[in-house]
């Protein structure tokens, strides 16, 4: 697997005229009386990579966690032109959008295999599972060799990718990732990037990343969102950011 991968991935523009697979439209959220989003539109294509930038703080995991149907938000979701109501997590996989939380979320006394089956339990066909596992595991190689092993036991690099894969046991459209670089090597982040971009090119689905591992997470989008302060106040096609000397300096450290 190459660098090559994360540029094929990012030009996954979606067609203009394509219904997105997830938007929304004014949606904010917050923690009690904290309002901590406010009147957030984005909309990711299928098959499209976008990435949410903002700094610590800005309300990453917060949107994150409303997509996934975690937490509660006023505001509309849409999902295939389709405004969700209730929303909840299963029903939010269930219309094929899977989140890898940030902090990972693996279930640590589970081991590697039962946490890649929990991925699934909304799946009937045991078979298909039983071939996902298998499809994973020669995807992370070093997962295969853990597979009896707890989930708790496994080294960071390994419990992430435990984390994408257990939320692609699904068969998401759309991947949630929040922080997928966090804590973890830079080798091993590349591996990681580059395993996401290979799985947007080879199947299709569609990722939004929430990263503070800018430089990165552009090399793999087509599109990118600004938040800050809870606000989006600036998004665009991800080849015109990097060409902007104060995007560059603000969100991307060169
Ligand atoms: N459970 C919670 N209860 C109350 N406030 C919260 C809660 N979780 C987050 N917040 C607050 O909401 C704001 C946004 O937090 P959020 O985690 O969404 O930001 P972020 O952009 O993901 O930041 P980071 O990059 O540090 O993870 C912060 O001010 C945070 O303190």
């Amino acid at each position: 697997m190459s660098g090559d991968v994360l540029s094929q991935a990012s030009a996954s523009a979606a067609a203009p005229e394509a219904t997105p697979l997830l938007e929304t439209r004014g949606l904010s959220a917050g923690y009690g009386q904290s309002l901590v989003l406010r009147d957030v539109d984005l909309a990711v294509g299928p098959g499209q990579v976008a990435v949410v930038l903002g700094a610590n703080g800005a309300g990453k995991t917060t949107l994150m966690r409303s997509l996934a149907g975690l937490l509660p938000f006023s505001g509309d979701l849409l999902v295939d032109g389709q405004k969700v109501g209730a929303v909840r997590p299963d029903r939010m996989v269930g219309r094929g959008i899977s989140l890898v939380p940030q902090g990972r979320g693996t279930m640590s006394a589970l081991s590697v295999h039962d946490n890649l089956r929990a991925g699934a339990v909304s799946r009937r066909d045991k078979a298909g599972v039983e071939e996902d596992v298998d499809r994973w595991f020669t995807t992370f190689p070093r997962l295969a060799e853990r597979r009896d092993q707890a989930a708790g036991t496994l080294s960071g690099g390994e419990q992430q990718m435990l984390a994408i894969a257990r939320a692609l046991m699904s068969r998401p459209r759309l991947l949630l990732c929040d922080e997928i670089s966090l804590g973890l090597a830079p080798r091993i982040v590349q591996e990681l990037f580059e395993t996401i971009a290979q799985i947007n090119v080879e199947m299709g689905t569609a990722l939004l990343l929430v990263e503070q591992n800018a430089a990165l997470a552009m090399k793999v989008a087509s599109y990118v969102y600004l938040l800050e302060v809870g606000e989006v106040v600036q998004h665009g096609d991800a080849r015109e950011f990097e060409q902007s000397d104060s995007i560059r300096r603000v969100y991307l450290g060169y």
